[in-house]
């Protein structure tokens, strides 16, 4: 059967009919939780993702029509705390697949013991669509297609080359801070007021963008917002699963969606086509002009190449977002923490480039603290080993994915105390970084490690540094009692949302 040309045979066909008439008549007649039940029950009925010789491992019940894939992505917080019940490991459904989540830093070291051979399964367990989008991408690559890819964009985000870049970040923060009350969603005498999802979107967006196409244009900058916005509508489709995890299922369902895709890869590509053009017409050497001589000379496929760019970009942007509101919203909540970090900016005024390449600052240790109680995915994407893994008798077979719980190593692990859920940057300054390897998960572990960490942390604390040291920051709305701050689920990460209310100094 071809998606294209929509061909599939007689005998297929009847076959999807029965197969459709079955599921609708037990749903109307039994109602879903039956179906749920039973497909539990027959995928749990042979212990999958676990050795025969292990202790059996449970979990919550497979929830229809995606196992608990929505569960763990949008609901992430609440999940996490319900899904206690079933012990520190325990088992999670994507789809028909099975997937480990651990909870504890002895496991989580366990699992880390051979972090640089890790795997990642076939479209992250996520099915058809997910892989018509990202599936050639470089985070999903295995093996060797993973080392000659990783070799290819590796060099543009080292450490060096993150540095090498401080003083265009420092200078796009800076002159986008200045430019902030044009975003104004009111003004009083001397303040204005900000929404933190309008207002902090585009700059790490760009900026990041700058890293790869070199210096844009607005009409370039303009035109590669508008592709972005189709493409996140797209987003819909990856997560919500059912029908979108089959090519067939897909086409014959939502043929809307297989055109938006496939509209999207056009555009995507006709765009960044464009932009290398433009680039060598002008004798210029952005980054984008290596991989795409990548490409041109056969070393890496175009699917691989435009992929990898959504990646870096499109998927990326709500996590840096994520990052950056969170930042924001905890310091500008926190009067004290606000104050040192003031103080800490004038002491070091005479060379910000330096300070913001540093770690060992209180600049630095707010965005770590900040990813530490607000993580961007509750449960990490996953990967898999290929040894057994054995948690405490749970035998885990080799290939099968496992996640981390994030909030039980980042906040509920005894490490971190009793006040373990207050923004308290200075409780990370005297901790060795060996001591935190397995005790905060932030940008992940070993070989697949977080490729972009460098350039994403200069990005946020120039962004925050300007922010502070320009303006007397506070939440418009004020933060309620407990620290439950306003959450904006509009993307696939919980972003913090509301308003900032900002008077210059
Ligand atoms: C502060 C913001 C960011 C955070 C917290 C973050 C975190 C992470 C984490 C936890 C992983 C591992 C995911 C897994 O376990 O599968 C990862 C992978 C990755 N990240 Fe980031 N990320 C950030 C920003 C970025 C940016 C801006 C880029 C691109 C410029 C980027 C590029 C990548 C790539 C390519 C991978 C896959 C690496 C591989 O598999 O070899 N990240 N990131």
């Amino acid at each position: 059967m071809s998606i294209v040309t929509g061909e599939l045979s007689a005998l297929g066909w009847a076959a999807i009919g029965i197969s459709l008439t079955v599921l609708f008549v037990v749903i109307r007649e039994f109602g879903i939780a039956v179906l749920e039940t039973a497909t539990s029950w027959f995928l749990g009925a042979f212990n999958p993702g676990v050795l025969p010789r292990s202790k059996p491992v449970s979990g919550p019940k497979w929830r229809f029509p995606n196992g608990l894939v929505i569960q763990r992505f949008t609901d992430g917080r609440a999940s996490s705390a319900k899904w206690r019940e079933y012990g520190s490991v325990y088992r999670l459904w994507s789809g028909p697949h099975p997937e480990i989540v651990i909870t504890t830093p002895k496991d989580f070291k366990h699992f880390g013991s051979d972090a640089n051979d890790h795997g990642k399964p076939h479209n992250m367990n996520f099915g058809w669509y997910v892989g018509q989008v990202l599936g050639q991408c470089l985070g999903f690559q295995n093996g060797q297609e993973w080392v000659r890819m990783r070799k290819i964009f590796d060099p543009t985000f080292t450490h060096s080359a993150a540095v090498t870049r401080i003083e265009t970040v420092d200078s796009a923060a800076r002159k986008y801070v200045e430019r902030l009350p044009r975003l104004a969603t009111s003004t009083s005498d001397k303040s204005f007021t900000l929404s933190l999802g309008e207002a902090f979107t585009k700059f790490p967006y760009f900026l990041t963008a700058s890293t790869i196409y070199g210096p844009m244009t607005e009409a370039e900058e303009d035109d590669l917002w508008r592709i972005t916005q189709i493409r996140s509508a797209l987003s819909l489709y990856l997560f919500s699963g059912g029908p979108y995890r089959f090519a067939t299922a897909s086409w014959l369902f939502d043929r809307g969606a297989v055109r938006r895709l496939r509209d999207f890869e056009r555009q995507w590509e006709d765009f960044n086509a464009r932009i290398v053009q433009t680039r060598r017409a002008r004798g210029e050497n952005p980054p984008i002009i290596g991989y795409w001589e990548q490409y041109e000379g056969g070393i890496m496929t175009l699917p691989e190449l435009l992929q990898t760019l959504d990646e870096l970009l499109i998927f990326n942007l709500d996590v840096i977002t994520h990052v950056i509101t969170w930042c924001i919203t905890l310091i500008a909540d926190h009067d004290h923490v606000k104050q040192e970090l003031i103080d800490e900016v004038a002491t070091n005024q005479h060379d910000l480039l330096q300070y913001l390449t540093k770690s060992d600052t209180h600049l630095h240790r707010c965005f770590a603290e900040s990813m530490r109680i607000r993580p961007f995915t509750i449960f990490t994407p996953g990967e898999y080993s290929n040894e057994v893994k054995n948690f405490n008798g749970v035998l885990v077979k080799p290939g099968t994915q496992i996640l981390l719980d994030v909030l039980a190593i980042n906040v509920r692990n005894p490490f971190w105390g009793t006040n373990s859920e207050t923004f308290n940057p200075s409780r990370l300054k005297n901790i060795k970084s060996s001591d935190l390897r397995y005790n905060l998960h932030s940008f992940g572990i070993g070989s697949r490690k977080c490729m972009g960490q460098y350039v994403a942390s200069h990005i946020v604390k120039a962004l925050v540094l300007h922010l502070f040291r320009e303006y007397n920051v506070v939440l418009a709305d004020g933060a309620q009692a407990g620290g439950s701050y306003d959450v904006d689920k509009s993307g696939w990460t919980p972003k913090a949302g509301g308003y900032l209310q900002l008077t210059k100094r």
